[in-house]
């Protein structure tokens, strides 16, 4: 597939949401990346490759981007068992969808959108295809996007947090950085000097999602994202284009 747009800055035009774990904010900082982008003018899309653990018609991670951030959101397959996509189609006797058909689905909103956001499915290395590609195959089979990995405040989270950034870079795929999500109203030492540690790393900590964020107004969520990543709204700035 031919070069995506890299739309600003640094930001490439696909993102691609990944996470230490499954539950870690993925879905929550994919919204608070849409809003920023979307009050920043950018038009934004959110896809999610394999949505699994949601009944046909319920709300599922899209809905919550669309609900937050008022992105465009789309799907690629949805699966009912609340497990990995590929046991999951395993179960149903239903196919997946390939690694060139989820391209060619993000490639369709690239022509449309200025950033397309793509969700992944717990972590890095979960399988999504029948040929058990994961989410770093398809972050390579999009060149030119970036990928930001989602990670916990708590103890335990420096080790992941590591192993996934590792296995991005391990790939070639493009670091953009980390965002917590979700950070205590009241952290501790571990919490305060895991935030330190993430942020002194080479394509750092972009941000923390407060927690409570997902039961903010829509309005409120989407005037406060821009203040929970500083480090994507420095990304964005026309500055590093070189633009006086
Ligand atoms: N900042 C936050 N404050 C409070 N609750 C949060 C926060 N971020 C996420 N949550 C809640 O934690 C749960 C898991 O979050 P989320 O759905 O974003 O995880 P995920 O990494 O996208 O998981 P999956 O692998 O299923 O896509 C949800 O109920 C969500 O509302
Ligand atoms: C159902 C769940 N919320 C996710 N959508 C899928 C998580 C798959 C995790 C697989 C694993 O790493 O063991
Ligand atoms: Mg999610």
């Amino acid at each position: 597939m031919s070069s995506l747009p890299r739309t600003g800055g640094t930001l490439p035009g696909v993102i691609v949401v990944t996470g230490t774990d499954t539950d870690v904010g993925k879905t929550v900082a994919t919204a608070a990346i849409a809003a920023l982008l979307v009050g920043a003018g950018r038009s934004v899309a959110a896809y999610k490759p394999t949505q699994t653990g949601v009944a046909p018609g319920a709300p599922g991670d899209m809905a919550e981007v669309a609900r937050l951030a008022a992105a465009d959101v789309a799907e690629g397959v949805r699966l009912l068992e609340p497990m990995a996509p590929r046991p999951a189609a395993a179960l149903e006797d239903e196919p997946l969808p390939t690694l060139s058909e989820h391209a060619a689905a993000i490639a369709a909103l690239a022509r449309t959108h200025d950033h397309v956001l793509v969700e992944g499915a717990g972590g890095l290395l979960v399988e999504l295809t029948g040929r058990g590609e994961t989410l770093a195959d398809l972050a390579m089979a999009l060149p030119g996007s970036g990928a930001v990995v989602v990670t916990r405040a708590a103890l335990g989270t420096l080790n992941h947090t590591m192993l996934t950034r590792e296995a991005v870079s391990h790939r070639g795929i493009d670091q953009l950085g980390v965002i917590i999500g979700s950070w205590p109203s009241d952290p501790g030492p571990v919490e305060t000097t895991n935030r330190e540690y993430l942020a002194d790393l080479s394509e750092g900590l972009l941000g923390a999602i407060p927690a409570g964020a997902p039961g903010l107004l829509p309005d409120v969520f989407r005037a406060e994202a821009p203040g929970w990543l500083p480090g994507l709204a420095r990304l964005l700035s026309p500055q590093r284009l070189g633009t006086p």
